[in-house]
Parts: structure tokens; sequence; C-alpha cells
């Protein structure tokens, strides 16, 4: 007697000290084979569903469908009653797992299988005793043994639910990072949209993909018509970033000559090639730390978009005329108004460097497809012109915003933008815009067939000197007297950009860059 309860202690400390389920179920199992002699047992676990028997002890997959009655472990669960196997019952059951299970306890004479039951009611699983002997009730009529199960039964219990509790907490944490994560993304959203403006449905989720994109190190392709605002968005990246204390180092592919690009991007070293007096450090370099914006990617020659695609695999870059290699750890942002799946079709831009830019695409839908941002743009240009002037309209009366709507912006914002503007120096400072101040056409286009009113300022007479007293905006005006005259001189040559350019004094890349600009599109 003394000894059955100097056993049974030790088998309860045992018991309680296990830190895991599948650790009492080991010492569970070995404790109950040495205490009363089986030649093996085994616990199998109802998994959550409690629907499959799991034996993680027996060797290959010691798994038991419970709803499959050709072993004996469904009937077992669903009677709830413990009974004993013979040997030769054993034997007339095909199912493999039960006579992979008999074959690893060196086939028996006897087994005895008992169900467990929580004291919360819950079914956990189910015991096999085997031993070379018949008759159990030696064993299972004994207090020691249901005392035992009585102790397992209960840590058992106690081991599920502080599994369950894990659990819980695991998916709290995952909810409340999921939340963390929507609040700063909605609170740095709110920041954006302070500069990029716009309340539309695709402009509230662009600001939200910009925050994280921002918050990521891939390469941002930026895609949009002209004037939609790549550039904000790549400004929103950089702002955003935890590179916005580095630089931001701003590449207009169109506008630099073909020539020129790649020393600007590389750099080079004194005396690399005829007029490197000086040694200059490249645009790469400068961008270390910081984001590289490459505006109108699509405008890269070929033989550059290679050695690009080089640097962005390994950071590495050597300047023009140097010996070594050098490191810049940027992170870039591309843009272009170029379709350029096109281009890759035309064979007028690399695949591969495609898909290398592109890890966080972003598309800016035109103006024309997001009318509700007409307003809070419309506003936004007014405040900015205010700031800029000191004083101006205080807004824009309904019946102007239901003629702007009915414009479709080829232009997009940079055109509204002008609109605004224009309409803003024809508007008494305190009041409203109305419709009768708004040219809705373009202000660059060609000024013979121009219909809006005063629309004669930027004719080519206008350079000879009359005709300029309207002007309020000199800039404007320059660039809408640049304008035409290219559109002009395109005619002149029947849309020949290298003529037309040569004409000018202008590198081809430079016209094409103001055509671009001014929308010079057809001529
Ligand atoms: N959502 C916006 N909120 C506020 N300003 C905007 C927005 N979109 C564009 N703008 C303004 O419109 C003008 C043109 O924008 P931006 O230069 O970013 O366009 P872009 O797509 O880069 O043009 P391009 O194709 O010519 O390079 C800028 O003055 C910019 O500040």
């Amino acid at each position: 007697m003394q000894m059955e309860l100097h056993t049974g202690i030790e088998l309860a400390i045992a018991l309680t000290h296990q830190p895991t389920l599948p650790d009492l179920l080991k010492t569970a199992t070995t404790q109950l084979e040495t205490t009363f002699g089986l030649t093996h047992c085994w616990a199998l676990e109802l998994d959550l569903s409690g629907r499959t028997l799991h034996c993680s002890a027996l060797p290959g997959e010691g798994e038991f469908d419970c709803g499959d009655f050709s072993h004996p472990f469904a009937h077992l669960l669903q009677t709830g009653k413990a009974r004993e196997l013979t040997r030769a019952a054993s034997h007339r059951l095909d199912h493999p797992g039960f006579q992979n299970l008999i074959e690893a306890s060196k086939r028996p004479e006897s087994l005895w299988l008992e169900p467990l039951r929580g004291n919360d009611g819950r079914t956990l699983g189910i015991l096999v005793l085997c031993r070379n002997a018949p008759d159990w009730s030696g064993i299972v009529g004994q207090p020691l043994y249901l005392g035992l199960l009585q102790l397992l039964t209960h840590q058992w219990v106690a081991q599920l639910q502080s599994r369950d509790q894990v659990w819980q907490r695991r998916l709290l944490k995952r909810s409340l990072d999921t939340l963390h994560d929507a609040e700063t993304v909605r609170k740095q959203s709110q920041t954006l949209a302070n500069t990029l403006v716009g309340t539309s449905d695709v402009m509230t989720r662009l600001r939200a993909q910009i925050v994280r994109a921002a918050g990521s190190q891939l390469s941002v392709l930026i895609q949009g018509e002209t004037g939609c605002g790549k550039d904000v968005v790549a400004t929103g990246i950089h702002e955003l970033s935890g590179r916005a204390d580095g630089p931001m180092v701003v590449v207009n592919c169109a506008a630099i000559p073909d020539s020129l690009l790649e020393s600007e991007l590389f750099g080079h070293t004194k005396g690399a090639f005829s007029g490197a007096d000086q040694a200059k450090e490249g645009l790469l370099a400068q961008a270390n730390g910081g984001t590289l914006f490459l505006d109108e990617i699509g405008d890269m020659p070929m033989a550059l978009q290679s050695k690009l695609l080089r640097v962005l695999e390994s950071r590495q870059f050597r300047p023009l005329g140097a010996q070594k290699e050098q490191h810049s750890d940027f992170r870039l942002v591309a843009a272009t108004h170029q379709p350029l799946r096109q281009s890759i079709e035309d064979s007028n831009f690399r695949r591969d460097l495609f898909y290398r830019l592109s890890q966080f695409p972003l598309q800016i839908t035109p103006l024309r497809e997001r009318l509700d941002d007409l307003e809070p743009l419309s506003r936004h240009f007014i405040r900015l012109y205010r700031e800029r002037e000191g004083a101006g309209p205080s807004g824009i009366s309904s019946h102007a915003l239901k003629l702007l709507a009915t414009y479709d912006f080829p232009g997009n914002a940079r055109e509204l933008r002008n609109i605004v503007e224009l309409a803003c120096l024809q508007t008494p400072a305190g009041d409203d815009i109305q419709p009768d101040v708004l040219r809705l056409t373009d202000v660059f286009a060609d000024p013979c067939t121009a219909q809006a009113p005063g629309a004669e300022w930027y004719s080519t007479e206008a350079a000879a000197g009359s005709g300029t007293e309207e002007i309020r905006d000199l800039k404007a005006a320059a660039q809408a007297f640049e304008a035409a005259v290219i559109r002009e001189r395109l005619r002149q040559y029947g849309g020949n950009r290298a003529q037309a350019a040569d004409s000018l004094g202008l590198p081809k890349r430079t016209l094409a860059h103001k055509c671009l600009k001014y929308q010079v599109t057809q001529v």
C-alpha cells in the first residue's frame, strides 16, 4: 500500500510538471507502461475539428478518421465506453493505420481501449494499452489506474486551455497589429492628402498604396498621363519613407540629351572624355541614403537601360573613366506617361528592366475619370494662389464647378491648375470664381484655332510687342509663346521633330520634352 502511494505520488508529480501536451502524453504513456507492466501504451489525441485522431508517437502517418468505422477507435468514441480487443479480433480488422499500430506494438495478445473525456465534457482522445495477457480487470479496476486517468485528463484539459489562451492571444495580437497597421496607413494617408489632393475613391486608394509603397524598399513605377501628379506621388513616397531625411534626386530622362545622360547618372573622372575638365559626382552617388526619381524613364536610351539594370541588381556602378566601382544605397522610383508595355513590344524598352522597376506599380487615373476630385483640387489651387499672391478668390461657385465637369482635361491636374490660376487673375479678391472666367480650351492650343477669350495675346505677334497688355502672368505667357512657336515650327517641317529642333537650336530630346510638357501632340 505504502509502495502504491509512493508510486502514485511520483506519477502525479511527473504528470503535473509537463510543459506541453506532447510531453504530458509521452510521460503518461511511459509511466503507464512501467507501472502496469504493459508492452506498449499509445495516446491518440482528437484534433480541434473533432474529426481526426492523431498519435505522433506512432511510426507512419498515425492518423485515424473518426468517421471511418473500419478501425475500432471510431466506434469507441461514439459509445464512450472502454473495451478489450483480443489479438484474434484485432487481426480481423484490415484498416492499414490500425494494423500499423498493432505491428508497432509487436502484435500483443490483448489491447485495452480507453476513451478519455475531460471533466468539462469534451472528448480528449483514446489510450491504447497493450500487453501479452488477457483479463484487464486487475489493472483497470485499480484505484491507482483510475486516479492516474483522472489526473491525466485533468492535466490534458489544462494544457488545451492554455493552448487555447496562447491561440487567443496570438489572434488578438494579430488583429491588433492589423488595426495598428490600418491606423498608421490612415494617419499617413491623411498627411499625404495635404499635397496629393482628392476625395475620389481612386485617389483615396492611391494614397493608401503610396503609404504602403513608402514603407517598403521596393522599386516603384508610377504610370499615368501627363500632368496627373506623378511628381507629387514620387515626392510623397520619399517623404513618407524612412529615407525622408536623405536626398531626393530627380532626373528627367527626357530632358537630358542622350550623350549626357550616362555621365550625369554615373559621374565621371577628370579627363574621362574631351571636355571633362573636372571630376563630377553622378546623380546615382548623390542619391546615396535617399531616393532616386527617374522621371520619363520611357525615354531612356536602350544602351543605358542595360547599364541601369546592372546598377539596380547590385547598387554598384563605375563612373566614366574610373577604375573602381562605387556603391550607392538608393531607393528607386520611376515614372512615365508612356505605355511601357507597348514600348517593350516595339523593342524600345527592356522587358527585364520593366519588371525590375515595377516591383510596386502605381497607376494614376486621369482627372476626367475622377471628377469628384475637381472641387477639392480647384480649392487647393485657389488656396495656393492666395498664399503666393497674398490675395485672391475665396472659392469657386457651383456653376463654375459644373462647367469644369464638362471638360475632359487632356493635361489633367496641371491643366486644371492653369485654368484655375487664370480664373483667379480675373476674379476680384474675396469672390468666388464664376463660369465666365474659366478658359476651357487648352491654353497651349494652336493660336490660330483657339476659341478662348483673350487667346490672341499669345499669338506670335505678341513677340513683336503688340497685344501684351493683358498679360498678368509672364511665366504662363512665355510658356504659351514657346508652345506656339514649337507648334508652328513643327507644322513648317511636317512634324519632323529632328528638323524642327535643329531649326530652333534645341537638342531633339529637349524639344521632345517641351512637346510633352505643353501637350503639343498634333501639328
Ligand atoms: N492630386 C494632386 N493634388 C495636388 N496637386 C496636384 C495633384 N495632381 C497634380 N497636381 C499638381 O499638378 C501639377 C502637375 O503635377 P505633376 O508635375 O506631378 O504631374 P506629372 O504627372 O508628373 O506630369 P508630367 O507627366 O508632365 O511629368 C503640379 O503643379 C502638381 O502640384
